[in-house]
């Protein structure tokens, strides 16, 4: 659909122009839907047979579609649009009383009908419905679409995320509950998108709860749901996460923090596929594929009598654990420029390159905090670097334990026209600020008069660097 929104001529009404196709073999009900349509600020194209319906569709926002029609007719047209990446939706048009004919049609995918004879009103009210539709499911799929983007997870190059990228392929398109293993951060919940998208039940919701943040009846509401007056506050009957996850997958982020009484019904739901919302005795049926992820040792939690032994067997069906980021040090340069890359085009800039000097920095540090550190420090990077990006621009506690093994490898400003131009830079600086400290018997307030800098500058340059502090005598 066009974003282009225009005043209808007809009813006033302020409508986006969108691109139908008429696909009609009597020429006289295709010029009339022509006309009415164009008039309605549309772009209409009127063709004849199902071979040329096909041929336009794609890409087209509505096909009315006559079933009676030479060389291809209406239910072979609707057939083969499954196969469009972009199909239309598609409103029959059948002969009046040929009901049965409309009801195939709407089971072959058809949105709706009309029956000829059909008065202007009905195509308008029709066609209006029909093309508000596609919009939503254009939303939906954008929606997604960023979703995934935002979500998207990187295999990485190191062989322990190899693994991982395996296993998630091999066990996504069955139903078997998982349990990922992992350190804050790691990615538990990115790995837990990727299985959801590459199963079974992609097209279905994913509906994620994080345990950790609710307490007691909350939380056993917000998973199963309550009926009016369940509990002080409840107003009004609500479905919960189990509900609204049906068909899909429910991930529960922290499972290791669920009190004991929410422990119980998900062993239920699990073993029985059955729950009740709170407040009711009417059993339901749980359609969801649970993935859960803690950060906890759960064998512990169990033998310290706070984890059920029984729930824990019923959860590691699969069980996947995430490496930490300083278990796979080679994914910390391809996820690094990846996080900036995204950062930089969700600010709208075009990405930095990383130094030599950046790079090492990145790939000697720990990442206690995992990839969202990373992601953080990458987004950071994106929005107040310079290009490229330089050791000033990471945050102090990359930059302090931090190695520089080709700046500080020089010692002769020979060897600084050796090195690539970020690379000498830092480099001279370095040599620089060195030369300026032995002169000054290590002592930065005299160092700091000798460069004219001001002491805390220079301060920071001597940490920025990396060079190390020997007393001052
Ligand atoms: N492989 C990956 N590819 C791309 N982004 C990733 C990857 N792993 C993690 N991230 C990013 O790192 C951040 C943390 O990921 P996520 O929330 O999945 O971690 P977690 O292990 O579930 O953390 P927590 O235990 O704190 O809930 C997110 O911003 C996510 O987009």
């Amino acid at each position: 659909m066009r974003d282009d929104v225009h005043a209808h001529p007809a009813c006033g009404r302020r409508c986006a122009m969108s691109r139908i196709v008429v696909a009609d073999d009597d020429p006289g009900i295709g010029r009339v839907l022509r006309d009415r349509l164009s008039d309605c600020g549309h772009e209409v194209e009127h063709v004849v047979d199902g071979v040329e319906a096909l041929r336009v569709a794609d890409g087209a926002d509505l096909l009315l579609l006559d079933l009676e029609m030479p060389r291809m007719d209406g239910f072979a047209v609707l057939d083969s649009l499954q196969g469009l990446a972009a199909a239309p939706v598609v409103v029959v048009v059948t002969a009046y009383g040929d009901m049965s004919k409309a009801v195939r049609a709407m089971r072959a995918g058809a949105y709706d009908f009309i029956a000829k004879p059909f008065d202007a009103a009905t195509i308008q009210l029709v066609v209006r419905r029909a093309l508000e539709t596609r919009g939503l499911k254009r939303q939906v799929h954008s929606l997604r679409q960023e979703l995934g983007r935002k979500h998207l997870w990187i295999r990485g190059a190191d062989p322990a995320m190899a693994r991982v990228a395996e296993t998630v392929e091999r066990i996504a398109p069955s139903n078997a509950t998982v349990l990922l293993l992992g350190e804050t951060g790691t990615g538990k919940e990115v790995v837990a998108r990727a299985i959801h998208l590459h199963g079974l039940r992609r097209d279905q919701p994913f509906v994620a709860v994080n345990c950790a943040l609710l307490a007691g009846d909350l939380l056993e509401s917000e998973l199963f749901g309550h009926e009016k007056g369940a509990f002080t506050g409840a107003d009004r009957a609500r479905a919960g996460r189990v509900e609204t996850a049906r068909g899909g997958t429910l991930f529960l982020d922290e499972v290791g923090e669920l009190p004991q009484g929410v422990q119980a019904k998900l062993l239920r739901l699990l073993q029985e596929r059955e729950y009740e919302r709170l407040g009711s005795d009417r059993v339901q049926h749980a359609d969801v594929r649970v993935i859960a992820a803690t950060h906890r040792d759960l064998p512990a939690a169990i033998r310290a009598g706070s984890f059920r032994e029984d729930l824990y067997y019923r959860l590691k069906v699969i069980t996947i654990r995430i490496p930490a980021m300083r278990e796979r040090p080679g994914d910390v340069l391809p996820l690094a420029e990846w996080l900036l890359a995204r950062h930089a085009a969700d600010s709208g800039r075009p990405p930095p390159t990383l130094s030599q000097e950046v790079r090492e920095a990145l790939a000697h540090y720990a990442w206690p905090g995992n990839v969202r550190e990373l992601s953080n420090v990458m987004e950071r990077c994106a929005l107040l670097a310079g290009d490229p990006v330089a050791l000033c621009d990471l945050p102090e506690e990359l930059v302090d334990g931090a190695t520089y093994t080709q700046a500080a490898a020089v010692t002769r400003t020979e060897d600084l026209f050796l090195l690539p131009y970020s690379d000498a830079v830092t480099a001279a600086r370095r040599l620089i600020v060195q030369r300026a400290l032995e002169q000054a018997g290590g002592h930065q307030t005299r160092a700091a008069e000798r460069l004219r800098v001001t002491q805390p500058y220079l301060s920071r340059l001597v940490k920025q660097l990396g060079i190390r502090r020997d007393p001052a005598p």
